[in-house]
């Protein structure tokens, strides 16, 4: 079995997992992947009977061959001690007939936080085989940004800068940033999209003047977003343990067939539910959730990604994407692993905004995706009606994900919820027919309906000064990591 990932743009490109991991993205621009997935087959036996950290020993085990045993379980064990509110880490709740995978009780509030506290563990020790410094560089619409600054934060040998769309996350999600403390961080807002500020950011990876300058003072630039590796295969352990909830309260027989609805703008999520299909998990279908951004609605339905359209501001702030950049890693694998085609696709995706797959190949994606959208009104009227019927609130991503659920015939289905709901309060609060001017207070007034409580991390954000203030241009984007290699490094 190949030891080495490779790049979707280069076959020849072998990297070992903690090279791929401090690296980020191919200097192509191609992403990381393991030709040899498919031929995983984790035990679901075992899985059914293990805790969240064994299962993502067993999962990530042969997924990170370079870590030892022990480096892997020591990863594991530091991530996961203590920092969820759950000690199932990704809980279950039945909301109707439908499985709500509830992946939001982190120390930010959002599934990010599953990946973005084992990150920095995977990253750490894959910095001691090299001997150099890293600088994480984040693009977020919101959520990533601040998962990432809580699991880095004061890490040794490594900074991070965030960067997120000025006005364009919700007002919880700003503050949950703007607030962040740590002595190797840096916050901007810049003027843009999250897409204008992650293909930058994909730029600056490539820019030999801006690797050279890191080489010198022996700084690797890398990425804490899901085209990072290390950022992706710790989300495929929830889709097993959803499988093992579903087994262990039978609701399901060991090898039954399960669908997942997820919400998704990057793909990155549902695509780590992909990884874990390929790895042997039994899945019926994956719905691939969107809000008004429905680019990859269109792609799955008509097998043209196109990104020239309106980019729309919605009350589901982290799905406001354009460039799905995890869609490459999916058609790497659903066209038999043809650098070529990825290749073709990329390129006119740079050129011209969009590209049209074969239909052969859609419809074998068809038979695995299926997918809708919802736009503001009816991810209101989602909430609502979750409100009313189940006395459940969801943020408005879940939200997006649960309707979506309810629209597909199988059952049963895994909706993943991405957030909590406090993150999104007046927008909750308004669909749920309150309005409330300012979002701190308005997560109070949330509490006297919500059964949870309001997250730690949320609460003490009241209390909290503005640190960082900073709106740059993309174009300057180049210049402020330039600064920070300096400032924290
Ligand atoms: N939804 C994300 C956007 C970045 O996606 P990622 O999974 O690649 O980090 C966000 O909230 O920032």
């Amino acid at each position: 079995m190949e030891k080495y990932y490779v790049s979707t743009r280069d076959k020849n490109r072998k990297i070992s997992p903690k090279k791929a991991i401090l690296e980020g993205i191919s200097p192509e621009g191609g992403l990381y992947v393991w030709d040899d997935l498919d031929t995983i087959s984790i035990d679901l036996e075992q899985i059914c009977k293990q805790s969240y950290q064994e299962n993502a020993f067993t999962i990530l085990r042969p997924l990170l061959m370079d870590f030892s045993d022990e480096e892997l379980k020591e990863c594991i064990e530091k991530a996961y001690t203590n920092s969820f509110s759950s000690s199932d880490i990704t809980p279950i709740r039945k909301v109707g007939d439908i499985y709500v995978l509830e992946l939001f009780h982190g120390p930010t509030s959002a599934f990010k936080d599953v990946a973005l506290t084992l990150l920095p563990q995977l990253m750490k020790t894959a910095l001691k085989s090299e001997d150099a410094k890293a600088m994480i560089l984040t693009a977020t619409s919101g959520d990533t940004g601040k998962a990432a600054l809580e699991g880095f934060k004061d890490v040794e040998d490594i900074g991070i800068c965030v960067f997120y769309p000025d006005q364009k996350v919700s007002q919880i999600q700003y503050r949950q940033m703007a607030t962040q403390k740590g002595n190797n961080v840096k916050v901007f807002a810049v003027e843009g999209n999250f897409d204008d500020a992650q293909s930058k950011v994909k730029e600056l990876f490539m820019d030999l003047d801006l690797e050279k300058e890191a080489s010198q003072k022996n700084i690797l630039l890398t990425s804490a977003n899901s085209i990072n590796i290390g950022r992706l295969v710790p989300q495929i352990v929830y889709y097993f343990e959803s499988y093992k909830y579903l087994v262990n309260h039978h609701v399901i027989q060991l090898g039954d067939k399960v669908s997942f609805s997820v919400p998704t703008g990057n793909f990155g999520d549902v695509l780590a539910g992909y990884y874990a299909y390929l790895m042997g998990l039994p899945v019926q279908r994956f719905y691939v959730a969107s809000n008004a951004n429905h680019v990859l609605t269109d792609f799955l339905q008509t097998g043209i990604y196109d990104r020239n359209r309106e980019f729309i501001q919605t009350i589901s702030p982290s799905m406001d994407i354009l460039i799905s950049s995890n869609l490459e890693r999916l058609l790497y694998y659903m066209s038999g692993k043809d650098t070529d085609f990825v290749n073709a696709c990329m390129s006119s995706l740079h050129q011209t905004g969009r590209y049209q797959i074969p239909q052969e190949l859609l419809n074998k994606i068809q038979s695995l995706f299926g997918c809708a959208y919802l736009d503001d009104e009816q991810t209101k009227q989602g909430i609502r009606e979750v409100y009313n019927k189940e006395g459940v609130v969801l943020d408005p991503h879940s939200a997006i994900g649960y309707m979506t659920a309810k629209q597909a015939e199988e059952r049963p289905v895994v909706s993943l919820a991405t957030a909590s709901p406090y993150k999104f309060s007046q927008d909750v609060l308004e669909a749920l027919g309150t309005s409330c001017q300012e979002e701190l207070s308005a997560m109070h007034s949330l509490q006297k309906i919500c059964t949870d409580p309001i997250p730690q991390g949320l609460a003490q954000l009241e209390t909290l000064p503005i640190l960082h203030k900073e709106v740059i241009s993309i174009s300057q984007m180049k210049d402020v990591v330039k600064q920070a290699m300096e400032d924290l490094l």
